[in-house]
């Protein structure tokens, strides 16, 4: 049975559209928003992703959903998606056609053309539809999103590129998705500087590691190389920023490598990607593991955000995905203390009577309801799912 991915933060068009879905024998996916979308995508195979470009109330531009559209293409390049617009018009659907949607429709759609359209983008596309190789890159931060717009705009270039940041924090992850990027079809190559005693002899993309760590002698043939007229395309990773690179390094090799840097900070001070990373980890690990999501309330969510995370997110996901198997949230938190303990049981049976009492006084009214509990819709549907309401 072919299977669609559905991102739209409307619940009532999901439940609309999963059972147009599963009528003509195609089974649905939904998600509400970006992070979900791709957490979706990394647990399960799909063979296309119906994709509306907006997931909050009153917002229209559907630069958010262009942004996925990205994300997603980076992630699967074959993946077709159809691209669903309503308000936001054809400007906007033709924008997404240039990035690289198969197809769009307008809202509200009609339902027999839907299922055409899907129909045919299902058929031409091929049987082997195998998982994705790469880890998808959660971003939710606005710190973390400007480095990822440069780095997609510098990606099809060849220039080199240097990637800086502490350990854990995203570097190859980020070195992956540029040579995925680019017009590169061989696989790129991964050197750990400090052993490096001879180069590859062909060219392609070279991604170092501990870039500082390179020899002197390493360092000479290297800029030697990035000399010729037909030199490799060199990203380099390092926890050194740029003046210690300078103090390290080769000054020819400097001039090549300094030209573009791109600077990812320590996780602790990018809350919005700390949240949006434990959503992720914990429905991929549960998914991984088919254990039930562990809850991360309010609660939860400020030690998150209070965490040193010396790993950066290695460490956050070796949390979550502990939670996931133990039951139970357990980490040291950076004052000493074991922060598990400061957690209240009966949180979860608070929240839960907190929210049902709302629903009761705003009728079931999900919308005005979410707003007095300071939620999203779909934050609030989540909840109510998980507490069977
Ligand atoms: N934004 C992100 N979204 C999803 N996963 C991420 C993100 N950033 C990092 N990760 C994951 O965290 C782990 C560590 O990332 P990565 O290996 O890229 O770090 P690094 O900076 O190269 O680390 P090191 O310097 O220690 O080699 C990987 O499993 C990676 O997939």
């Amino acid at each position: 049975m072919p299977r669609l991915l559905f991102v739209d933060d409307d619940r009532d068009v999901q439940i609309a559209a999963r059972l147009l879905f599963r009528k003509s024998g195609i089974e649905m996916l939904s998600a509400y928003g970006a992070e979900e979308a791709l957490t979706q995508l990394a647990s399960f195979p799909v063979d296309l992703v119906l994709l509306d470009l907006n997931y909050r109330k009153g917002e229209s531009s559907g630069a958010e959903g262009l942004a996925l559209l990205r994300d997603i293409l980076v992630l699967r390049q074959d993946l077709p998606v159809i691209v669903v617009t309503g308000h936001s018009g054809v400007t906007i659907a033709v924008a997404a056609m240039r990035a690289g949607a198969a197809d769009f429709v307008m809202k509200p759609w009609n339902n027999e053309r839907l299922l055409a359209l899907v129909g045919t983008t299902l058929k031409g596309r091929r049987a082997d539809q195998a998982a994705e190789t790469d880890p998808v890159m959660i971003v939710a931060s606005e710190k973390l999103r400007r480095v990822v717009t440069e780095a997609d705009r510098l990606a099809i270039t060849r220039a080199p590129l240097v990637i800086t940041g502490p350990s854990g924090v995203g570097k190859m992850l980020l070195a992956r998705r540029i040579h995925a990027l680019s017009q590169e079809s061989n696989p790129a190559v991964t050197i750990r500087a400090e052993d490096c005693e001879e180069l590859p002899e062909e060219g392609g993309t070279w991604i170092f590691r501990n870039f500082e760590a390179l020899s002197a002698p390493m360092q000479r043939h290297l800029a030697d190389r990035l000399d010729e007229p037909a030199p490799p395309r060199v990203i380099a990773l390092s926890s050194v920023d740029h003046t210690g690179l300078k103090a390290a390094l080769d000054p020819r090799l400097m001039l090549h490598l300094g030209m573009v840097i791109l600077p990812l900070s320590p996780l602790h001070e990018r809350p919005e990607d700390i949240l949006a990373l434990s959503g992720h980890f914990s429905r991929y690990s549960s998914v991984r593991h088919g254990l039930i999501e562990p809850v991360i309330d309010e609660e939860r969510r400020q030690l998150l955000c209070g965490e040193a995370w010396p790993q950066n997110v290695r460490s956050l996901r070796a949390t979550v995905e502990r939670a996931v198997l133990t039951g139970r949230w357990s980490w040291t938190s950076s004052n000493g203390q074991d922060a598990a303990s400061k957690s209240t049981p009966t949180l979860r049976d608070t929240e839960r009577s907190l929210i049902e009492a709302t629903l009761h006084k705003h009728g079931f009214n999900v919308t005005q309801a979410a707003r007095e509990l300071g939620l999203t819709r779909p934050a609030l549907y989540r909840r109510m799912a998980r507490y069977g309401l």
